[in-house]
C-alpha cells in the first residue's frame, strides 16, 4: 500500500494556500513537511487526511486508512488515560490499549485523569491514539510540540515501529524528531498564485 497524493490544491477559509503538491509515500516510509509558519502545511495535512476536500487534484487513499493528530489532543479529561485510550480502541475497534501505554510510557499514568496530566504527558496521550487506531497511514501535525527528550524519543520509536509494521506517516514540523531516515518535503515552491489580474471572479476570493 501506497499514499499517492497528485497535483493536489488546497485552501484554508475559501483562499487557495497550496497548488500542484504531489508526492507518494510508500509503505515503511515517513515524509515530513517543512515550510515557514502560515504556508499551509496543517491545510494539506488536513486534506490529506480527508477533514476537508482538496480544490483540486486526488489523495489516492481512503480516508478510512488515516488516523490524525491535530494541534488538540481529543482527550476527554474527565476519563483516565486508561479510558481515554479504551474509548479510542472501541471506535476504532482494536484491542491496542496495552501497546500505546507501553509505546508512550503511560503504564504508570494509566489511572490518572487526563485532564490533570501535564502538557506533555497530554501530547503522549494524543500520540497514543495513533497507536490504539491501527490505522496504515499516521498524519501528525507538530507531533512532538511540549514533548521533552525523552519523550521525542519514545515518539520516535513508535512511528519506527509503526513504519516497521509496513505503516506510513505524514508529519509536519518546525522541530527535530528525530526521525533522520525520514524524507522531506519542502513546501515553498508550491505556494498558490493569486489570481491573474483579468480574472475578475478571482478578485473576490
Ligand atoms: N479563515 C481563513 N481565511 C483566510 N486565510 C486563512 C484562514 N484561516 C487561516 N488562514 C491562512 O491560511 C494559511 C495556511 O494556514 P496553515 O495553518 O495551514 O499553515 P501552517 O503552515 O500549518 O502554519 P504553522 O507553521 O504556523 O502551523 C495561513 O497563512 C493562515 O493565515
Amino acid at each position: 500500500m501506497d499514499l499517492h497524493v497528485t497535483d493536489l490544491a488546497v485552501a484554508r477559509g475559501g483562499v487557495p494556500v497550496l497548488e500542484g503538491v504531489s508526492f507518494t509515500v510508500a509503505s515503511g516510509e515517513a515524509l515530513v513537511l517543512r515550510g515557514p509558519n502560515g504556508i499551509g502545511k496543517t491545510t494539506l495535512l488536513r486534506t490529506v487526511a480527508g477533514l476537508q476536500p482538496p480544490l483540486a487534484g486526488t489523495v489516492g487513499l481512503d480516508r478510512e486508512a488515516m488516523a490524525y493528530a491535530g494541534h488538540s489532543d481529543g482527550i476527554k479529561a474527565t476519563l483516565s488515560v486508561r479510558e481515554n485510550l479504551t474509548f479510542w480502541a472501541d471506535v476504532f475497534a482494536t484491542d491496542r490499549v496495552d501497546a500505546a501505554l507501553a509505546a508512550f510510557e503511560l503504564r504508570p499514568l494509566a489511572d490518572r485523569l487526563a485532564g490533570n496530566l501535564s502538557a506533555g504527558q497530554k501530547r503522549r496521550l494524543g500520540l497514543a491514539r495513533m497507536v490504539v487506531t491501527g490505522r496504515p497511514v499516521w498524519v501528525m501535525d507538530e507531533p512532538t510540540v511540549s514533548l521533552d527528550v525523552n519523550a521525542v524519543a519514545m515518539f520516535a520509536a513508535a512511528v519506527r515501529a509503526h513504519l516497521a509494521e509496513g505503516g506510513m506517516a505524514l508529519l509536519a514540523t518546525h522541530i527535530e524528531l528525530g526521525l533522520a531516515e525520514a524524507r522531506l518535503l519542502e513546501l515553498g515552491g508550491f505556494r498558490a498564485k493569486a489570481p491573474a489580474a483579468d480574472d475578475f471572479d478571482g478578485a473576490f476570493l
